[in-house]
């Protein structure tokens, strides 16, 4: 990272964090074998898919977190991965821009993210699982105009392309399983989601949160909803992330539980469900002495997808909670913020919300 600690990121005293938040078993660990010994047919009533169903119904609407295991996803293409992005972050910081994002792509290397107009105290590199990613060229309301946006990659280390798009597709097949699952927590047919996602933007992140002179005052996340369907996140041993407990408000913080993916619910599934299930808030606490890398995995579909609630889940009795608006829209409009007037706020989804 090329700055030094200033006030750019200090938090406002009711958002830094606590000390000694500790590690918690409040986020639910869910076992995904059956998938691989009987897995989901459309319809599928088997005793061991529908249990595995009604934990993840349970764990999306209490917690909207929880961590699974057993999820198929080979450990050497997460560890390929983990050792590129530490090789990456190591180089000095001139060869890290040389990959920097900038206002027309919004991929690459970035060391000045805000998160609500407070600095993060984190270095990132974006990349799209399909090399190339098609979205509005603008967050403007109207705006008509598409852009190709391409993944950049670094020199060094050389085979960074190829560990990220090796893990990227191992991670976007689990996704796509565990989608069927939440259709199915929502009584739909297990695939009625997929197809969103048939040009779908999703993107993984790599992230670096360098020790921090003042983990006191500052974060390598402010709290935040992620945008998306939902994410799988994957991160090192070293704990740090916290997440808002909607029984009481109280951050807790995730214990890092071996070969295990985190995930949570995003905005884009709070719509679809008509608010049965709700995004929930997280950020991300720092340590004076120790670094801690997370890579997680955001699931977008398509940039065309109009945001709403799923036609099926509204009734008479349960009218749909949000008007219409454009996924890609949404998206950008966040994308292009860094660059806009710091004050601006963020397009939100409660901008879109019926008053009924
Ligand atoms: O690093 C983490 O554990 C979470 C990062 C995160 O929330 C994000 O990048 O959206
Ligand atoms: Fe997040």
């Amino acid at each position: 990272m090329g700055s030094e600690f200033g006030p750019a990121f200090i938090q406002k005293p009711d958002h830094r964090p606590k000390p000694n938040i500790s590690d918690v078993e409040s986020i639910p660990i869910i076992d995904l074998s059956p998938l691989f010994t009987a897995p989901i047919t459309a319809g599928d009533n088997t005793l061991p898919i529908r249990t595995l169903v009604a934990e993840i119904e349970a764990a999306c609407r209490e917690v909207g977190f929880f961590q699974v295991i057993n999820h198929g996803v080979p450990i050497e293409l997460l560890e390929r991965v983990q050792s590129a992005a530490r090789e990456f972050f190591a180089l000095p910081t001139e060869e890290k821009r040389r990959v920097r994002r900038n206002e027309e792509n919004f991929l690459g290397y970035y060391d000045m993210e805000n998160t609500k107009n407070v600095r993060d105290w984190k270095e990132v590199f974006d990349f799209c699982v399909n090399d190339v990613m098609t979205v509005p060229a603008s967050g403007e309301i109207g705006e008509t105009r598409i852009q190709e946006i391409w993944n950049r990659w670094p020199e060094y280390p050389e085979n960074m392309r190829d560990a990220c798009m090796n893990y990227s597709k191992a991670i976007e097949d689990l996704s796509f399983k565990l989608l069927e699952l939440v259709a199915m927590t929502l009584n739909l047919p297990a695939k009625r989601l997929n197809g969103y996602f048939k040009d779908s933007i999703s993107r993984i992140r790599l992230n670096h949160y360098p020790p921090c002179p003042s983990p006191d005052l500052a974060l390598g996340v402010g709290p935040h909803k992620d945008q998306g369907a939902f994410t799988v996140l994957a991160q090192d041993n070293v704990s740090g992330l916290d997440v808002k407990r909607k029984s009481d408000g109280q951050w807790v913080r995730v214990k890092p539980v071996p070969d295990s993916y985190i995930i949570n619910i995003g905005d884009l599934i709070q719509v679809w469900s008509n608010d049965k299930y709700e995004s929930t808030e997280h950020r991300v606490s720092l340590n004076s002495d120790k670094e801690r890398f997370s890579i997680p995995f955001f699931f977008y579909p398509a940039h065309y997808t109009i945001m709403k609630p799923i036609g099926e889940l509204v009734t008479e009795d349960n009218p749909a909670k949000y008007n219409e608006f454009s996924w890609g829209r949404f998206f950008r409009s966040r994308r292009s913020s860094n660059f806009q007037k710091m004050r601006v706020e963020n397009l939100q989804i409660y901008h879109f919300r019926k008053n009924n």
